[in-house]
């Protein structure tokens, strides 16, 4: 991968939170930063990913390109705050809509970072790949799909037939079919047989295990950086596992931040990166598909075809914190 910028050691470590960048409450040293800042940026996020995103690190980098943060307050209209420059979120309600859009009238150049409908998209685990399959790669020599799936909105009774009828092949991944940013919307359970399956609790989104060697590559797009690391996945499951498992297994938060296998001793055939080119055809196509900037991809390469990518997941606004790890930060125009 291809970036420019290193990171130097004082940077590294050590960094303090600057409290007149983060100054959610205090809107005088809000102000002193922004009108020392060439660029404002403006957000209206959850606490929690507040602490998750706007780090020490990311704050002190941002600082040294004269960028600072300030916090939206929701309840009042947006042109009594800022000026803002660009305004990050990651929200979706009708009232946060025309919030943006009465804003976007008096001040059109203004960046919103997404559009809330777009965002919208990637808040259902079935639009969210529907772009996926009308992606154009016939170029490329590898294939990228989706695993095959089916919504079950209610009556968990009629899900072994609808299962049957779809010809989905067990164990299946049972996904809650919103993600509303709640941990209840990454609760998921693998279903190992047809019995079990009135069990799962709809509205939900099934979708075939595929054996992938147990690593997953996150692809961030970031703007036209894209940025791709591995994190530990599910293990495979053989036919062992299919003949001896019955029921519903509740599975654990797995490839989260803290799962990176960047530095694992993988077999290489595992661990090799999908093709860059690839990688930035697809950051191109999604991103214009998708009407968005800033989400990543979940991809897994199918065990024993080395050249078919199966699209499992795609998140807005993830979490960046781990790709602060990295020494070489072009997504941040770091140079
Ligand atoms: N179809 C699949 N085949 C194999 N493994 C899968 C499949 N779907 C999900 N997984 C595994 O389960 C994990 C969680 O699934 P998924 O990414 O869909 O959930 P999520 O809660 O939206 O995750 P995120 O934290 O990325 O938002 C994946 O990282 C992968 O390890
Ligand atoms: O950095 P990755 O591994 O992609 O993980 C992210 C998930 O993909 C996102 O879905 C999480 O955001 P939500 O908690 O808003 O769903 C996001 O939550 P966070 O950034 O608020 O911690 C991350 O957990
Ligand atoms: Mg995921
Ligand atoms: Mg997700």
């Amino acid at each position: 991968m291809r970036l420019h910028g290193d990171v130097s050691d004082d940077e590294e470590e050590g960094a303090v939170m600057d409290p007149a960048l983060l100054s959610p409450s205090s809107p005088p040293a809000g102000a002193a930063a922004a009108a020392a800042s060439r660029l404002v940026v403006g957000y209206a996020l959850t606490k929690k990913k507040v602490k998750s995103f706007l780090q020490p690190k990311l704050l002190l980098l941002a600082r040294k390109k004269g960028i600072s943060f300030i916090s939206i307050d929701e309840t009042h209209p947006l042109s009594e705050q800022g000026p803002f420059d660009i305004i990050l979120h990651k929200k979706t309600s009708k009232e946060w809509q025309r919030f943006l859009e009465d804003y976007h009238e008096v001040h059109p150049e203004v960046t919103v970072l997404d559009p809330p409908n777009a965002i919208e998209h990637l808040n259902n685990r079935q639009s969210m790949l529907e772009e996926v399959a009308d992606l154009n790669l016939s170029s490329f020599y590898e294939e990228v799909c989706t695993p095959r799936q089916l919504v079950i909105m209610k009556d968990p009774s009629s899900i072994p037939t609808a299962v049957a009828m779809a010809g989905l092949t067990l164990p299946l991944v049972a996904k809650p079919l919103v993600v509303d940013g709640t941990s209840k919307s990454h609760e998921l359970s693998l279903a190992y047989d047809e019995a079990s399956l009135p069990m799962l609790d709809p509205p939900l989104v099934l979708q075939e295990f595929v054996n992938h060697g147990g690593i997953l590559f996150k692809v961030y797009i970031i703007g036209e950086a894209i940025q791709v690391v591995r994190r530990f996945s599910l293990p495979d499951v053989n036919t062992y596992d299919l003949l001896n498992n019955v029921g519903i297994y509740r599975l654990p938060r797995v490839s989260c931040a803290a799962a990176s296998a960047d530095h694992a001793d993988l077999d290489p055939r595992i661990a090799e990166l999908p093709p860059r080119p690839l990688l930035e055809k697809l950051g191109r196509e999604l991103r214009g598909r998708l009407g968005l900037r800033l989400f990543n991809i979940d991809m897994i390469r199918e065990l024993g075809a080395n050249d078919r990518y199966y699209i499992i997941d795609i998140n807005y606004f993830p979490g960046v914190s781990s790709l602060l790890h990295y020494p070489r930060l072009a997504w941040l125009g770091h140079e």
